[in-house]
């Protein structure tokens, strides 16, 4: 392990209590940070000159009457001053940076979570996957990034004006020393307050965005039902609900500070009314004490920045146990043993997919055939299939490829091995190439070209601007016969043994359907094809087994469902 992996860990383990998934992403962003600090502590130590400078003015050359001294310190003030300047703006371009590269990584990590979530676990609203990712990674990088930042800069600040207020007057220096305690227990008293406000805010924001991305996701079903209005009045409610949590939680925060502040306050009080007391007596320069109160207020920033520090841990805490959420819920699509590269025969051993209302299913289906699973809406034709590539979990029974169990075999292989066709078509935004290529290793124009004329669209095609016609978002340009027509294209440039056409076919016209069919007939004969169909010419294919889910043949005590046998299978 690098040094820079162990430092990442020991930041992850003291900071965030072994979110682990976090350390490769700190480790890429160590060199980065560390370059923004070292630019800080170069500014911090210019920053802490700075009252020294005006002491000299004041007492060398204001008090001392001595133009020289004057001019010198002046000009000394300038430079530094016009040196911080500069130095401002490269830190805080490098910040922009190095922020950017570990925001970027962070969201790449949660995206990959989100993309491959387990199919066992309860799905998340699209807002909410929308709120992980933008949100709460932008909250955990700000405090990952900014902590170490803020925490080393603000230790150095304080140390350093703390040696320099004890060598102008230690007595004074105690002042700001007594507060400290007082303010580090009021702000623990006063964090779970913070914790409990963000994780309100957090789950409102997530609820605001969900319901704003089910809106857009339908807006044309929304729009027909004239139910716009609902969901702007739907809206407006989360959207108050949203703001009344933020008003509560930035209520809180301005609490909470104002009573540093107000301690700030009655200590540089104290150290005016004390050093401009020893002033007067003769016993203390004036510069002195000008520059005892600019440390005195420099100080009051960094010792507030450390304690918010510990303020901003519990909110970041909220977001990151939101992501843990995620990370611990992504299944690794690429664990398991990869599929047999060919195989015989799909069998079902008493199998039953989540909420199916069927009895369980066991039937050996060869290479080659052709099988309709048929039965009522909802009885679980879809849940059982789409078993096969892992999409839904079995609540009993097994799949197995050649006697094996599917369940050993890595979902990317299984996904490439079965080709499954959703009953949803799943189209995205962009040219008619690149939902053909979606999923396909690169296949050429031509190949393209090849499957658009089986599903008859080529001539559609050519009429507009060929392969790089445009797709709205979801297909929505298209009807819905076309839409299922590009997703059949798509799938039949696949190479898998197996393919599960689950309601293809239902949005498409007689004729075409059949011409489609004929089409694939061949294309894929030596394939399994599973079919679900409600009706259409789907039904009337040379089947050699029908599964039918809803139909108990042999009375109560034979559970099974009926599998019927047609011509030699
Ligand atoms: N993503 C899901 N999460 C939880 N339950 C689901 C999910 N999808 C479907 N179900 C439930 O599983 C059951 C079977 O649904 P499925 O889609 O498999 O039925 P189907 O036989 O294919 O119906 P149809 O012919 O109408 O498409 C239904 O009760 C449904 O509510």
């Amino acid at each position: 392990m690098t040094t820079r992996q162990r430092l990442s860990e020991l930041m992850i383990r003291r900071v965030f209590f072994g979110a682990d998934w976090l350390t490769p992403v700190m480790a890429r962003a160590l060199p980065g940070t560390a370059t923004v600090l070292a630019l800080s502590l170069v500014a911090a130590c210019a920053g802490l000159a700075a009252p020294m400078i005006t002491k000299a003015v004041i007492d060398q050359g204001i008090m001392g009457g001595d133009m020289g001294a004057l001019l010198f310190w002046a000009a000394v003030s300038f430079a530094v001053g016009l040196g911080l300047v500069a130095l401002g703006i490269c830190t805080s371009m490098q910040h922009l940076r190095a922020s950017m590269r570990m925001l970027g990584d962070l969201r790449l990590t949660i995206l990959g979570c989100a993309l491959n979530r387990n199919p066992a676990m309860p799905d998340l609203t699209v807002g909410e996957v929308q709120t992980r990712i933008d949100g709460d990674t932008a909250e955990i990088q700000k405090f990952l990034f900014d902590s170490v930042l803020v925490a080393v800069t603000a230790l150095f600040r304080l140390a350093g004006g703390t040696v320099l207020m004890i060598l102008l007057d230690w007595r004074l220096a105690l002042l700001p020393l007594l507060a400290a305690p007082f303010e580090l227990w009021f702000l623990s008293w006063a964090r779970p307050g913070t914790q409990a406000r963000a994780e309100t805010v957090r789950t409102e924001r997530g609820g605001l965005n969900g319901q704003l991305a089910e809106t857009f996701i339908q807006v044309g079903g929304l729009r027909a039902l004239g139910a716009l209005n609902t969901r702007a009045d739907g809206f407006e409610t989360q959207q108050g609900a949203l703001f009344d949590a933020q008003a509560r939680q930035k209520l809180w925060a301005e609490s909470v500070g104002a009573v540093s502040k107000l301690l700030t306050a009655v200590m540089r009080s104290a150290v005016l009314l004390v050093g401009g007391w020893l002033v007067i007596r003769g016993d203390w320069q004036i510069g002195s004490l000008v520059a005892f109160l600019a440390y005195a207020a420099m100080m009051a920033g960094p010792l507030r920045n450390l304690l918010g520090l510990y303020h901003a841990q519990s909110r970041a805490r909220v977001a990151l146990a939101r992501l843990n959420e995620v990370v611990r819920d992504a299944a690794d699509p690429e664990e398991g043993a990869p599929c047999p590269p060919a195989f015989q025969q799909l069998g079902f051993i008493g199998a039953r997919g989540q909420a199916g209302a069927h009895a369980p299913v066991s039937v050996t289906l060869k290479a080659g055939s052709r099988v309709l699973v048929d039965g009522r809406s909802g009885i679980g034709k879809s849940q059982l299939l789409s078993a096969i590539i892992g999409q839904a979990p079995l609540a009993e029974g097994r799949i197995e490829l050649d006697g094996a169990d599917t369940a050993g075999f890595s979902m990317a292989s299984r996904r490439r091995a079965v080709a499954y066709l959703p009953q949803r078509p799943c189209l995205i935004r962009g040219t008619l190439r690149d939902n053909l290529q979606i999923g396909n290793d690169n296949p050429d124009d031509a190949a393209l070209w090849r499957v658009l004329d089986m599903v008859d669209l080529a001539g559609w095609a050519r009429g507009l601007s060929g392969l790089d016609t445009d797709l709205h978002e979801t297909g929505a340009n298209l009807s819905g016969g076309m839409r299922q027509r590009i997703t059949l294209a798509r799938t039949l440039l696949r190479s898998s043994q197996v393919f599960v056409f689950d309601e293809s076919f239902s949005e498409i016209d007689a004729e075409s359907c059949a011409r489609i069919l004929s089409a694939i007939e061949a294309h894929l004969a030596d394939a399994l094809c599973i079919f679900v169909a409600h009706a259409g010419p789907v039904r009337s294919l040379d089947f050699a087994r029908i599964v039918d889910l809803s139909v108990e043949t042999q009375g109560e005590d034979m559970r099974e469902p009926c599998v019927r046998l047609v011509g030699t299978g």
